[in-house]
């Protein structure tokens, strides 16, 4: 169809002619002129949004992304080789998770079937994402069911994702560059992105009612166990808490299920679920709903409640004791390292130099589940070859520990995306020194930081002297410490952060004469650090206890500096 066609079969659809297109194209025809005052004739280019935004919408979106991604990465899987993008966007239009084939990249994002492009319907017109947004179901928008020029070439296929809560959270979508010309080559696209909305349904439903009673249930009591059509959440008086839009749909479409009690609906009591548990064959697990329609059920009980986070440092046990002394900001860090630890979010952890990314590293990986391999590779030199070796070596699940991925190649940084598409059961922790985000590949630096963890440099800690005893003990020394040669270690400035004060007291226990170590045991480290910028000059007098003595040492400043500098920050300690 020629460009000029295109605009003449819109202008007949506004003026009321029939065209035999799909009502959800031209419903979405009439809002792009009537609501949103798009011209279809308009050549509009892909609309991305920023990098920051995009963060933003990441972020927001950070627990769907995670339960999502094992889904996205299976339809990827079935459908590659046709060459189709997988999409999930928000429920803005704006795409915060993709895969495809690195090797299109440009045409893709050019054709914006990448991420952070911006797919609202107001803005891209008619699409497949934006129009499944508005309409609340799945579409097909085929070559020229798209309102503008610029995307005629496209063929998109997207199901809404619900939340338990039965609001729409966001799209997934599969397209295609260029496609065959009737649109029914696209039903089979249909009904895969269906199955997979269901399937991220499911798994966020799981996900977030973990101490709820879940009803699964299918029409057929084939795959009932593996993949059920539908479910409810019941807590623990029998009340509908939370749901997949296949449960609505059978269950309820004119009815809010949310609050009503199950025998409301089927003809059953909680009383009933362990019956329905596996372990029974799953054609007797019968549920009889009081409309007389039969279905098959299976039921999963509540996990036990999560044990508390531990909150201070003398509780902290198991993969994370020793990592802190109490420093506030480090605690916090490492209460968000604990409840991520089993989720399968890639985490990035950001420090400088020696302030502990690896030993953080190993501690979420014991955290996590049991039986994976621990896989360490550096960013620098890394190659396609070395990953493949690396990674042939581990047969089963395994965490990934990427150190210092500012070093990374741009070959390695291919090689890795590709590795990432292929398994699906490795689950990344990266490192980086750099203060800023480092500089890689959108589409990698989205995969390898799901989530943030910053570790504070040594010389804004507040445990600085139990991690003396601490390293102490570890040489194996009975040897103590002089309050002298204590303050002079408190005070310094450590550019080498940890390593640099492990070396530091190792080099003063072989010096030390008698059961003291002293000042001049503790040889002097080249202060190779940058100036320390004003922000950081109330977290420094903070960790020093507002010492301005031990602040001057720390600074590598004299004392009366120190306080000029308060004073012109307009700083005081806080009581
Ligand atoms: N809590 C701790 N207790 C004792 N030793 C520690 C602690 N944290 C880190 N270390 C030691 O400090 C050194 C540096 O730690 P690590 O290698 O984890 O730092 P890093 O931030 O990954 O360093 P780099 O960025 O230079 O690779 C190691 O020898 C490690 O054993």
């Amino acid at each position: 169809m020629g460009d000029g066609d295109h605009v003449r079969e819109i202008e007949t659809v506004l003026n009321g002619g029939e065209t035999g297109r799909d009502s959800v194209v031209t419903e979405s025809w009439r809002r792009c002129v009537d609501s949103y005052g798009l011209d279809p004739a308009r050549h509009e280019p892909a609309h991305i949004v920023t990098e920051a935004e995009l963060r933003q919408h990441r972020e927001r979106s950070e627990r769907l992304i995670a339960t999502a991604r094992s889904g996205l990465q299976a339809l990827f899987r079935q459908v590659a080789g046709q060459r189709y993008v997988v999409m999930l966007a928000d429920a803005k239009g704006v795409c915060v998770d993709y895969f495809g084939d690195p090797r299109f990249e440009d045409d893709l994002r050019r054709a914006g079937l990448y991420l952070g492009s911006d797919w609202s319907e107001q803005l891209a017109g008619t699409c497949a994402v934006g129009s499944c947004l508005v309409a609340g179901q799945a579409v097909t928008i085929h070559q020229s069911d798209h309102f503008g020029l610029a995307h005629t070439p496209l063929s998109c296929t997207a199901a809404p994702i619900y939340d338990s809560r039965g609001e729409l959270t966001a799209v997934l979508d599969i397209s295609l560059l260029r496609s065959p010309g009737p649109k029914p080559s696209q039903n089979l696209a249909m009904s895969l992105v269906r199955a997979s909305a269901r399937r991220v349904e499911m798994a966020n439903l799981m996900a977030t009612t973990r101490r709820d009673w879940v009803l699964r249930f299918s029409t057929s009591p084939d795959f009932l166990e593996v993949d059920p059509d539908a479910a409810v959440a019941l807590d623990g008086s029998g009340c509908i808490v939370g749901l997949t839009r296949g449960a609505s749909e059978a269950l309820g479409p004119d009815s809010p299920l949310l609050g009503e009690r199950v025998d409301t609906v089927f003809d059953l009591s909680l009383d009933d679920l362990p019956d329905l548990m596996r372990g029974r064959p799953t054609e007797d697990r019968v549920l009889h709903l009081r409309d007389g329609r039969r279905m098959f059920g299976h039921a999963i009980a509540p996990n036990t409640p999560r044990a508390p986070v531990r909150r201070s440092a003398e509780t902290r046990g198991g993969a994370f004791a020793g990592l802190s002394g109490g420093d506030p900001a480090l605690d916090r860090i490492l209460e968000r390292a604990e409840r991520l630890a089993g989720s399968g979010i890639p985490l990035l952890i950001r420090g400088e130099t020696g302030t502990g990314k690896e030993r953080l590293a190993r501690a979420i990986h014991v955290a996590g589940p049991a039986s994976r391999a621990f896989v360490t590779l550096r960013g620098a030199g890394l190659t396609p070859a070395r990953l493949d070796e690396a990674l042939a070596a581990t047969t089963g699940p395994a965490t990934l520990f990427l150190r210092g991925i500012e070093d990374l190649s741009d070959t390695a940084q291919a090689a890795l995306l590709t590795t990432f598409d292929t398994r699906d059961d490795l689950f990344t922790i990266a490192s980086t020194r750099s203060a800023d985000s480092p500089q890689l590949r959108t589409d990698l630096h989205f995969r390898l930081a799901g989530a943030t963890l910053t570790l504070p440099p040594l010389r804004l800690r507040r445990d600085v002297d139990w991690l003396i005893d601490r390293l102490l003990r570890r040489i194996g020394t009975d040897l103590r410490l002089s309050p002298a040669a204590r303050a002079e270690l408190a005070g310094r400035a450590w550019p080498g952060n940890i390593r640099e004060l492990q070396s530091t007291l190792a080099t003063a226990v072989a010096l030390a004469e008698g059961a003291v170590i002293d000042l001049p045991d503790l040889v002097e480290t080249p202060d190779g650090r940058e100036p320390t910028p004003n922000d950081d000059l109330e977290a420094m007098l903070d960790a020093c206890g507002w010492n301005m003595a031990r602040a001057a040492r720390r600074l590598g400043v004299n004392r009366s500096t120190v306080m000029r500098r308060a004073r012109r920050a307009g700083l005081s300690p806080k009581c």
